[in-house]
């Protein structure tokens, strides 16, 4: 599975613009490499415009949702689409969007784990339902959202439904990019997953973004990293009968002992 991950800075506020930038991105990256799968950051649409973001959704006349299934559908790609904040009625949601490379939506996702250090809790609503597995061409693969990282219980779920591929969306801070390397190692290296993560790069309201933008296989190797300030385009193949391999080798999944984890 060939897949390209677009590590790109966002206009605040403005999804007009971030549509176009990742329109021409899917145009360009599709006309120079064969691929089948797309991954894009969180919030890619507003940015962390938290307070403004009831006035921007309302004044937003495009539908991303539709705009994304027709992206697929004429490329003929998967994307895993990061994730936009949706307004349904009062409430906000983080949302992650997967479309498939028929033009459908495959999954959503509504960001189970809000942010206290970004105050998210006071204008996003969490997710009322933990994260599933969704199938690819036939594979099982999951998405978390950046903060979800840190709770090694959720990607467990994951890999214990049968993922091989957990993509991690994100607009991670600098100040914390040692955590959030390690983080993604460990979880890659616990449960024998492939680890893609899509980070976006630039600042925000005097916050700045670590980029770093990682692909991580199931043993733990960095198979491809971005820079910390620059957009870039990571390109890889996951070669996915790697996970059973690496699951013969050591297998943790056979020497889980469940009933003592209480
Ligand atoms: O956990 C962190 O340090 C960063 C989390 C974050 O920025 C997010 O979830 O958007």
């Amino acid at each position: 599975m060939k897949i390209a991950v677009y590590q790109m800075d966002l206009v605040a506020g403005q999804p007009n613009e971030n549509r176009k930038r990742v329109k021409n991105w899917v145009e360009q990256v599709t006309k120079q490499e064969q691929l089948d799968l797309l991954v894009l950051p969180e919030m890619w649409t507003t940015a962390y415009t938290l307070e403004d973001l009831p006035t921007i959704l309302e004044a937003d006349q495009e539908n991303t949702e539709q705009f994304l299934q027709q992206l697929a559908k004429e490329h003929h790609i998967h994307i895993v689409a990061g994730s936009m904040a949706v307004k349904e009625g009062d409430e906000i949601y983080n949302r992650a969007f997967v479309m498939n490379k028929n033009g459908q939506t495959e999954y959503t996702y509504d960001k189970v784990h809000l942010v206290p250090m970004l105050d998210e809790p006071l204008y996003l609503t969490g997710g009322k339902n933990s994260a599933q597995v969704f199938e690819l061409d036939g594979r099982k693969m999951g998405v978390i959202i950046c903060y979800d990282l840190r709770f090694p219980e959720l990607i467990r779920s994951l890999a214990l439904q049968g993922a091989e591929v957990v993509f991690v969306v994100a607009e991670w801070p600098l100040s914390r990019k040692g955590h959030w390397e390690v983080l993604q190692q460990a979880r890659a290296i616990e449960n024998q997953v492939f680890i893609v993560s899509c980070n976006r790069v630039g600042t925000h309201d005097g916050v700045e973004f670590a980029g770093s933008s990682m692909v991580i296989d199931p043993w733990g190797e960095v198979l491809e990293k971005g820079s910390v300030e620059q957009e870039e385009t990571l390109v890889t193949t996951l070669n996915l009968s790697e996970v059973e391999r690496i699951r013969k080798e050591v297998p943790v999944f056979s020497s889980r002992r469940p009933n003592l984890y209480k």
